[in-house]
C-alpha cells in the first residue's frame, strides 16, 4: 500500500507565526500523499472574547452554543483554514481547504445531552465517512486541509475536536493506504514531567499509558490526544506519533523524534 501522512497541527502552533511558518515549510516538503488537520481553539477563544462571547470547556471540549458555533465556523472554516491554504500554496503545496461538510466527507451526530449539554458539538459518525472524494483529491496530487468542523446532514454545522477528526480520517483511510498519523504541537512529545520540556517519553504502550494515567502525569489537551492516538493504533493505522511541530519532517523518516505510540 502507498504511504499517506495524516498530520494534525494544534492551536498553539497556529497562533505562533514563526513556529507556524517553519511547520508549513516542512509540511510542504513532505513528499507524497498527505492530509493536514488543523485546530485553532486559542484563536476562536480570542476572537470570541473580542465579540463578547465567553469560551467554556468541559473535559477538553468546547461548550458550543448558538453564538459560539457561528464564531468557530467563521474562525476555523474561514480565517484559519484559508490562511493555512494560502500559506501552503506559497510553499509550493497544492492545498484545498475543507470542512467535514464539504463533499459530505465527515457526517457527525450532535452529542446527546447527558449531564452536560455541549451544544453544537459533533461526534464523528465513523461508519458514514465518505472517503472517495478524498481519494480523488489525493490521486490528483492535491493536499486536503481540514478545519475541525463536521455536519449533521440536516444543515447544521457541528464543532468537532481536531484530534478526533485526525484519528477518524486515519482509521478510515487505513483501508486504502499505509497511514502514518502525526500529532504536532508545541512540546517535544508526551512528557514524563509536564514542567520539564526535555522529559520526552519516546515510546508509550498500553501498559505505560495506564501507569502515566495512574501517576496523574497527563492532564488537559494531552488526554484526548492520547485517547485518539490509541484509538488509531488499535484500528489499522500503521504508525502514530506525537511530537513537536519543528520535528514533523524528521518524523516522516525512519528516525523518530517525539513519542511513538504502540
Ligand atoms: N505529560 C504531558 N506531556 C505533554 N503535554 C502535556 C502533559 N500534560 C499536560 N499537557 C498539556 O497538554 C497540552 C497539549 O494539548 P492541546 O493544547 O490540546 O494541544 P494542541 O495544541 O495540539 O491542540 C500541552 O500544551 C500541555 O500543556
Ligand atoms: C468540540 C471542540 O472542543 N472543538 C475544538 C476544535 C478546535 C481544536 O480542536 O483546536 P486545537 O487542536 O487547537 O485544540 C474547539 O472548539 O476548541
Amino acid at each position: 500500500m502507498i504511504d499517506l501522512f495524516i498530520i494534525k497541527v494544534g492551536g498553539n502552533v497556529i497562533d505562533n507565526p514563526a513556529l507556524l511558518q517553519t511547520f508549513l515549510e516542512k509540511f510542504a516538503a513532505i513528499p507524497g500523499k498527505k492530509i493536514l488537520i488543523h485546530g485553532g481553539g486559542k484563536i476562536a477563544t480570542r476572537i470570541g472574547d473580542k465579540l463578547g462571547i465567553e469560551s467554556k470547556y468541559v473535559d477538553g471540549r468546547r461548550i458550543t452554543d448558538a453564538d459560539t458555533i457561528d464564531v468557530v465556523t467563521m474562525v476555523y472554516g474561514g480565517l484559519v483554514n484559508k490562511q493555512l491554504v494560502a500559506k501552503l500554496q506559497a510553499n509550493g503545496c497544492n492545498a484545498i481547504g475543507l470542512t467535514g461538510a464539504d463533499a459530505n466527507i465527515i457526517p457527525a451526530v450532535k452529542r446527546p445531552v447527558k449531564e452536560i449539554d455541549y451544544g453544537f458539538v459533533g461526534d464523528v459518525y465513523t461508519e458514514k465517512l465518505h472517503i472517495a472524494p478524498l481519494q480523488t483529491l489525493l490521486e490528483a496530487g492535491v493536499t486536503p486541509v481540514f478545519a475541525p468542523l463536521t455536519h449533521d446532514g440536516n444543515g447544521q454545522i457541528l464543532n468537532t475536536n481536531a484530534d478526533t477528526i485526525a484519528s477518524s480520517l486515519a482509521i478510515a483511510l487505513s483501508a486504502f493506504y499505509s497511514v502514518r498519523l502525526i500529532y504536532c504541537f508545541e512540546k517535544k512529545g508526551v512528557l514524563r514531567d509536564p514542567n520539564d520540556d526535555e522529559a520526552v517519553i519516546n515510546l508509550i504502550n498500553q501498559e505505560i499509558y495506564q501507569q502515566l494515567l495512574a501517576e496523574k502525569v497527563l492532564s488537559d489537551g494531552i488526554l484526548p490526544k492520547l485517547q485518539n492516538a490509541f484509538g488509531a493504533i488499535g484500528n489499522g493505522v500503521k504508525e502514530v506519533l506525537i511530537g513537536h511541530a519543528d520535528d514533523v519532517l524528521s518524523n516522516t523518516t525512519a528516525k523518530v523524534a517525539g513519542t511513538l505510540i504502540c
